[in-house]
């Protein structure tokens, strides 16, 4: 892990034994996700969802998005593609959703790239109550409010100290932070857990910040520390991503051997392979 990460730091690894369990509970209770998302990846969204051990459904038209949710073990917000009916869309499932306990999964993408992005990433925030906020370090800079870079989805970046970075954004916003990158920082403003799994290869491919919410979700949708299930989330999506470039030839074959990964993960190799260090 970089050193900007550890410094003054006096770190444990997470037993193996905890993210196991949970990819256990995810494989046994197969929760379903509702996912409001974009066009561009949501066919990934779907599948990685269904590799992971849980059940996708997206599902966008206002009339039914709160029919829909209160079936679900968790809810995906993703503004990737945005329109002024899906934030309608999201504001009535999200209120459903909080009504019921069922906790929600804020991916924020792009956010900072655009006025309307930014204001709707906003109003979610201010108006339900979200469970875990998976942004790129860009993306979790913007809402921190202490400075972060995007063009387009893609992080440039944050302007401090990436962990004091996400711990504000936690703070502020009252809830869990998964800020990914080569090393994923979570944190609900007071325990830090750093994720070192993961594989430069998964910045290479569109999709793999929005499979990242999508696996969230289904970790989250079985557990009660949101923290400590994104984390583990993380980690197993990462090992996936780290076997699964092994024997890529480029992104595309990568990409499939991500999906494979993650479906024959089992908890035995979460337990002997997750680098999780809580700080
Ligand atoms: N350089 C890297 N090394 C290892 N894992 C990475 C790297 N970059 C991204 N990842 C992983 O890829 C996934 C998506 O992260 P990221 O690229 O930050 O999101 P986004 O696609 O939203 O910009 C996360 O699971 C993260 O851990
Ligand atoms: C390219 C693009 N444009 C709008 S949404 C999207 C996909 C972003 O996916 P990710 O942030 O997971 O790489
Ligand atoms: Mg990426």
């Amino acid at each position: 892990m970089p050193d900007n990460t550890r410094e003054g730091s006096s770190a444990r690894f997470v037993d193996g034994a905890i993210p196991a369990g949970l990819l256990a509970a995810v494989r046994s209770q197969r929760p379903l996700v509702h996912h409001i998302t974009n066009g561009v990846t949501i066919n990934d969204c779907a599948n990685i969802t269904i590799c992971a051990g849980a059940a996708p459904v997206m599902a966008e038209a206002p009339e039914e998005v709160a029919g829909m949710v209160a079936a679900a073990g968790a809810l995906v917000l993703n503004i990737g593609t945005l329109s002024a009916a899906q934030v309608e869309a999201m504001l009535i499932a999200g209120r459903r959703a909080n009504e019921l306990g069922i906790p929600v999964v804020l991916d924020p993408v792009g956010v900072g790239a655009t006025e309307f992005r930014t204001a709707t990433a906003r109003k979610l925030l201010d108006t339900l109550d979200i469970a875990v906020l998976k942004g790129n370090a860009g993306e979790i800079g913007v809402l921190a409010g202490t400075g972060g870079s995007v063009r387009g989805v893609d992080s440039g970046g944050v302007a401090g100290d990436p962990v004091e970075t996400a711990r504000e954004c936690a703070r502020s916003t009252g809830t869990v932070v998964s800020m990914t990158g080569a090393v994923d920082v979570v944190t609900d403003g007071s325990r830090v857990f750093l994720v070192g799994n993961g594989n430069p290869a998964m910045d290479r491919l569109s999709g793999t910040g929005c499979m990242a919410s999508s696996v969230t979700a289904a970790f989250v949708a079985v557990a009660e520390d949101y923290a400590v299930a994104s984390a583990a989330a993380l980690a197993a999506f990462g090992l996936a991503g780290e076997w699964g470039a092994a024997g890529a030839r480029g992104p595309y074959t990568f990409r499939t051997a991500l999906f494979d990964e993650l479906a024959g993960l089992s908890p035995d190799d979460l337990a002997g392979h997750a680098r999780i260090e809580e700080r």
